[in-house]
Formats: C-alpha cells, structure tokens, sequence
C-alpha cells in the first residue's frame, strides 16, 4: 500500500526545532518578524478519477485515492507549496496515488493511464522546489501521483568496474547504505539528500555538494532505464560512446514529461578514507571569487568548495552565538574587514595540492573545528527554514551559474533586484559549486512575511530575479526547471531548443500524459 511522505508535508520534520534565543533576537532587529500562522486544515477536493481507471490500475499494483495520501503528494517544498499547505493558495491535488513495486509495473501504470486518458506526475522524494511535482492534469480529467519509493533495490554492484546499478525510488540514505555494505559511495549529498531520491536526482540533473569531486548527478550516471507511454527506453551501454548524441542526456533533466525513470546505473567510488573540513576566510567577496577560481582554474579544488558572501558570513557569526565574538576579535587581529567564510572538504580529491594553491592568496585559517561545524549543519538549513516560517518570515532561495567573468555582476544585479522589490530584505548568496570556466551563485532571501498577499510578495520577488539571471547567467544550475522557471525557458535554449524538446515529447508521450505543466 502507498506510504504517506508526511501527515501534511507543511514541514521538513515533525520534531519542531525552535531558534535560539540569539538567533530570535537578530532576526527581530535586522528583519522583523511577521505572524506565525494561524492552524489551517487543508482538505482534497473529490477525487475525479473514473471507478475504471482506478480499477485497471488496481489491477497492475497499489492505488491508494485516501485523502491523506493524496494531500501528502500535492506539490513539493517550495516556499509556494508550503504557502499552500498553510491556507494560502490552492494545492493542486492528484486524484490518486499510485506506487508500482517494479520497473514492469511502472510501464503497466502508463499503459492504463494512456488508455483512460489520465495525467501522471511522478513522485520521487517530492523535495522539488521549482513546482515540478505540482498535481497539474493539463487537459486531463484525472491526474495520478506516480509514487517510485516501491522502486528501492540495489540491483546490482559491479565491483570491477565501480557501477552500481540503483532503482529510482532509493532516498539518498538508503542508497549510500546500501552501496556501504560493498565499501562504495556514491558521494552525491545535496543538502535535500535526506528525502530525495535517485530518480529525482536524475531527472533533474541535481548537484550535492561535493560535486567538485564527484560531480553532478549526471556527470555519475551510465545508464538509464525509463518506462515510456510508448514502452521501454534504456539510454547508454559504455563508459564512453560515439554512438550518435548522448541519448542519455536527453532523459537527465527531462524532469518527468518524457518517461518514468526506474533504474540508474551509476558510478561509485571507494568510500573516503579520513574525509577532512576545514574553514577559511578571507578578506571581502572579489579575493573569495579569485581564490576560488584560481582553485578551479589550476584544477585543485577540493570536493567540497563553497565561498560565502560577507552577509552569509555575518549571518553564520550571528547564529554562532557567543563563540563568534571572540572569533571577530580575532579577525580583527588579522586585519580582515569584509569577512567571508570559505569551506574546503577532501573525501577523495588531494589537499595538498588544494593547499598549495591556497599559498598564494591572503587566508586565515580557521581550522578543521569550522569544517566540523559545517558538517555537523549541512541539512539544517530545511529545518531552520520551519522555525523561520513559524516566526512569521518569508524564506525562500534561489540558484543560478554563470562564467567567472560575471559571477560578482549576477550576485550585484540578483541582490539589487530583490531588494527594489522586497524592501529591506537579508540577501545572502555563496558560490556552491565551482568549474573551470565560471560557478554556481545560491542565494538565500529573508524577509518579513507580506501578511496581505505572501504568494504575491513571493511571486513578484522571484519574477524579478529571474529576469535578472536569465539575462546574464542560467535560469537553474540544479533546482530544475518545473513550473516556476518554465517562463524563461525559450529564453535559455531558444525557439529551436523548445521544439526539439517538444518533438522528443511527442514521440515518447504522444497523448501528453506526463508531468503536464513542467519543463516544457
Ligand atoms: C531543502 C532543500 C534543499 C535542496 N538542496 C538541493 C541541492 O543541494 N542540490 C540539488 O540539486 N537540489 C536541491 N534541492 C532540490 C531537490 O531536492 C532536487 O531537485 C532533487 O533532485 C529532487 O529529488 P526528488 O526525489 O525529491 O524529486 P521530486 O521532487 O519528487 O521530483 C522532482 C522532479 O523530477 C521528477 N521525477 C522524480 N522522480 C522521477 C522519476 N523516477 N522519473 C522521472 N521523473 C521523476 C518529478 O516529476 C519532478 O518534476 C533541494 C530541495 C530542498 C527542499
């Protein structure tokens, strides 16, 4: 039978983790609070699939069309989605839940669902926040949420070659705890790592964050297997191939409108032996920038490479508590007067040649008891986000990448645009992920909660920012497209772009079943 995700999934967890006294007291001083909100019951509408379609697919695996399960796979985790789930604005509710319990009965759901016309949005760890697993029905009467998690083997381990192959519904820790017991790892810990899953990470090319030392998703994956509308799809055989373009990379990132992804076959490396955090700072957010490329650029970065700006840095002194005043005073010492916090992590990439590097540049080093606290907090920032929530303020973030040459004009522009719409809001921002030829920017926005219209002070402050990183960068580096980044699509990949994309849909989904309202 189908499993609920949460009771409501309003929050990241049910255990309410109350912010510290400190911590209260800054936010109310620098931000303002706004209102907690007031208990709300969010109810599912009528369920509007038909007793036929209900009964074929009963007849394939469990269908479950309780309102319980239907309401805890209504939309994912975006500020939006959680504005929904506590009275503002209408969730989209699918119609029924389906969970297939094999890679065959996947394919079997899409055959009913084609034959009773039915939309069928697949549900991976639901952690979207772009929209992506919003019930949409597009034209259709009815839409199924297609749960994976009945998808949750280790199918195989090829120990010789270092390929696992992982069906698409294991959660990230129980991928890496399976993959344990052969002495591998996957190394892909995005901070959503606790609930999503191996087929969302594929379908929407994820990056955790050590991915300058193990990649991004797709950097990871061999192969996929996908059940279409028009049957099975296995996309990739060999390490490398010529073999026309990478079919492969056509379902990585295709978000769920092409096919359901079952299986991926994935490298995996050695578990780390004696991983290593440690913590930087340096002086002001353009000798961070240059650090971090010369990093990148010279081909040492460590796997872990994250740049905070000086307003991520106060905000992480502030949250520190009473430690951080004694660390002020000696960064005072130092003569640093913009700080910005640098976390370097090894699992298997080298040091010392990240080290060597690092000479060359003016660095204090704060030790490895930072890169330990970094650790220990590096899945705390959803649960931070439901005290915010609960104290009245409106958190969301936001991601883009763009070359190294205009990374700082993209965080100047992001930042100004937010703050001509949102007032006086705390915009931070950190480079996540580093390459060669420019960086990932992650932005974190807070503001006291419009209580007139929190969906619009959201909407209309994401409209902004958007049309400011498609203009100089990407519109996503790894939340995806989905509904919210839809609108900018075209202006990324062009008009020939989108019809490719659409003429692949058209073929591999001709009735336009899948994830209607997303990507494309
Ligand atoms: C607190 C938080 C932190 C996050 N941090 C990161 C981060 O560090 N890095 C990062 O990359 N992302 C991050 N994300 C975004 C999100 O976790 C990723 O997009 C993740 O890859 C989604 O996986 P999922 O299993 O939850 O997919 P879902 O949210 O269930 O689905 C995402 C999309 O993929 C489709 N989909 C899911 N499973 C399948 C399947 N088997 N076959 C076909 N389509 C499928 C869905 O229809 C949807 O369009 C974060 C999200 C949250 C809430």
């Amino acid at each position: 039978m189908c499993h609920t995700v949460a009771v409501t999934r309003a929050r990241w967890t049910t255990e309410t983790v109350p912010l510290p006294p400190h911590a209260l007291a800054w936010l109310t001083q620098r931000v303002g609070l706004g209102e907690p909100f007031s208990e709300v019951s969010v109810s599912a509408p009528p369920s509007t699939l038909s007793a036929d379609a209900f009964t074929a697919l009963e007849a394939v695996c469990a269908v479950s069309a309780d309102d319980e399960d239907r309401l805890g796979r209504a939309g994912g985790l975006s500020y939006l989605d959680l504005l929904r789930r506590r009275g503002h604005g209408e969730p989209a509710v699918p119609d029924a839940v389906v969970t297939p319990g094999s890679p065959d009965e996947v394919v079997e759901v899409l055959k009913v669902c084609v034959e009773h016309d039915v939309a069928v949005v697949p549900f991976g760890g639901g952690t979207s926040v772009v929209g992506g697993v919003e019930a949409l029905r597009g034209s259709k009467a009815a839409v199924v949420a297609l749960d994976v998690s009945g998808l949750a083997s280790l199918v195989s381990v090829d120990p010789v070659s270092r390929v696992a192959v992982l069906q698409a519904g294991l959660t990230g820790p129980e991928a890496e705890k399976l993959l344990e017991e052969h002495g591998f790892t996957l190394g892909h810990v995005p901070q959503s790592f606790e609930r999503a899953t191996i087929g969302g990470f594929a379908a929407t090319r994820s990056a955790g964050q050590a991915s300058s030392g193990y990649g991004r998703f797709e950097d990871m994956v061999e192969s996929v297997r996908v059940a279409t509308p028009v049957g099975e799809w296995v996309a990739g055989t060999a390490p490398a191939s010529a073999a026309g373009p990478d079919l492969k990379q056509l379902v990585l990132g295709s978000e769920g409108v092409f096919g359901v992804i079952t299986e991926v076959s994935v490298r995996v490396r050695p578990r780390p032996y004696g991983p290593r955090y440690e913590g930087f700072v340096v002086d002001g957010w353009e000798a961070g920038v240059a650090l971090v490329r010369t990093l990148a650029q010279d081909g040492v970065l460590a796997d872990i490479t994250r740049l905070s700006d000086a307003d991520e840095t106060e905000v992480a002194l502030e949250m520190a508590g009473e430690k951080a005043a004694l660390l002020r005073k000696y960064l005072r010492f130092r003569r640093v007067s913009q700080p910005c916090l640098v976390i370097l992590g090894w699992e298997c990439r080298s040091r010392s040649a990240t080290m060597s590097s690092l000479s060359g540049h003016k660095v204090v080093r704060l030790g490895r008891s930072m890169g330990a606290s970094w650790l220990h907090g590096r899945f705390n920032g959803p649960r931070q986000r439901d005290a915010l929530l609960d104290a009245g303020v409106c958190v969301e973030t936001l991601e883009t990448a763009a070359h190294w040459s205009r990374v700082s004009e993209v965080r100047s522009a992001v930042r100004a645009a937010l703050v001509a719409e949102l007032g006086n809001p705390v915009v931070m921002c950190h480079v996540s992920h580093a390459y060669e030829t420019g960086a990932s920017l992650y932005f974190t926005v807070l503001v006291p909660r419009d209580l007139e219209d929190p969906v619009g002070q959201w909407g209309r402050a994401k409209a902004v920012a958007s049309e400011v990183v498609s203009s100089l960068g990407t519109i996503t580096h790894h939340h995806a497209v989905g509904v919210d980044h839809a609108p900018w699509l075209e202006r990324e990949i062009g008009s020939v772009g989108v019809s490719v994309l659409r003429a692949v849909k058209q073929r591999v989904d001709p009735t336009g079943i899948l994830n209607p309202g997303k990507l494309i």
